[in-house]
């Protein structure tokens, strides 16, 4: 045991105290052009920490996109290692976007990849698909128990392709997103104040209230920004769920640097929008 409280107690907690926004960690190529840094290691590194430094103290939670480090090879995954350290350090809980899946054997050495304290890329949470079935999860969910990570599961995504597989009908009338959110219910039933199994559930996808949300744990909530969502959709997507959402910011407060102010203005716009979204319903 690590003697970490579990993940969902450390986010309300973080969420209760410097508000819901998650800000995103994503460096891509055209940010890297546009903050004047070069496409390389040097330039992913003075991105990733000048987001740390700007951010980390405030917001609730960052979430480092793996894709954008593992593009630099094993020099740009040292840099994923350095910027979830240092974003812990400064207060931050992180959430690694990875989005993991696979069989249970070789889920459970992702989750040990990520959820293990002693672990280089230990983080906070793992974002995880469980569209190889959610029992494949399984390993994850033990590990996450015993160490008091989280995971969030991708539910109802919030690109357009998602549809095809999340709101399939199975045989039993449910759609595959649905039941998704129905195991994560069964994952976190008890769990006070917030579970640790938490979904992810994109802002953009309008009307949602066919959806039971209510599953006791947080939803991870992409979309705000470059994908077209705003803070106001907040409450017609998530209705009364929309306390335990986090909802995710990444190239809407990025394009905003390099200025580390103008970063930090960008992250406290958005974090007063959700305020006030939220404080509304
Ligand atoms: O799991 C995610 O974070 C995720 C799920 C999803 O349904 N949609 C989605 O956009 N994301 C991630 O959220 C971030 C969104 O970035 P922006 O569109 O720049 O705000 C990216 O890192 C995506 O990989």
């Amino acid at each position: 045991m690590t003697g970490l409280e579990p993940f969902g107690a450390r986010l309300r907690r973080a969420m209760d105290e410097r508000g819901p926004l998650c800000v995103g960690i994503d460096p891509h190529a055209s940010l890297l052009a546009e903050w004047g840094l070069s496409d390389d290691v040097t330039g992913l590194e003075r991105f990733s920490r000048t987001v740390v430094e700007a951010v980390a103290d405030r917001v609730a939670v960052l979430k480092p996109q793996s894709a954008f480090f593992e593009r630099f090879g094993s020099r740009g995954v040292a840099v994923l290692e350095t910027t979830v350290r240092e974003a812990r350090e400064a207060g931050a809980l992180v959430v690694m976007d990875a989005k993991r899946g696979d069989i249970g054997s070789t889920m459970a050495a992702y989750a040990e990849s990520f959820l293990r304290e002693d672990a280089p890329l230990f983080s906070d949470a793992l974002t995880v698909s469980p569209y190889l079935g959610y029992g494949s999860l399984g390993p994850a969910v033990a590990l996450a128990r015993e160490t008091g990570t989280g995971l969030f599961v991708l539910a109802l995504t919030s690109n357009p392709e998602g549809g095809e597989v999340q709101h399939a009908i199975r045989a039993d009338g449910r759609t595959v997103g649905a039941t998704v959110l129905g195991h994560l219910a069964a994952e976190n039933a008890g769990e006070e104040p917030l579970g640790s199994f938490g979904a992810v559930v994109g802002a953009t996808l309008g009307d949602l209230s066919s959806y039971d949300l209510d599953m006791g744990g947080p939803i991870l909530a992409p979309g705000i920004g470059a994908q077209g969502a705003t803070a106001a959709d907040l409450p017609a997507v998530f209705g009364g769920a929309v306390r335990n959402v986090v909802p995710n910011v990444s190239r809407g407060v990025l394009r905003h640097g390099p200025d580390a102010v103008a970063l930090r203005d960008a992250a406290e716009r958005f974090a007063e929008e959700i305020r006030a979204a939220v404080a509304s319903v």
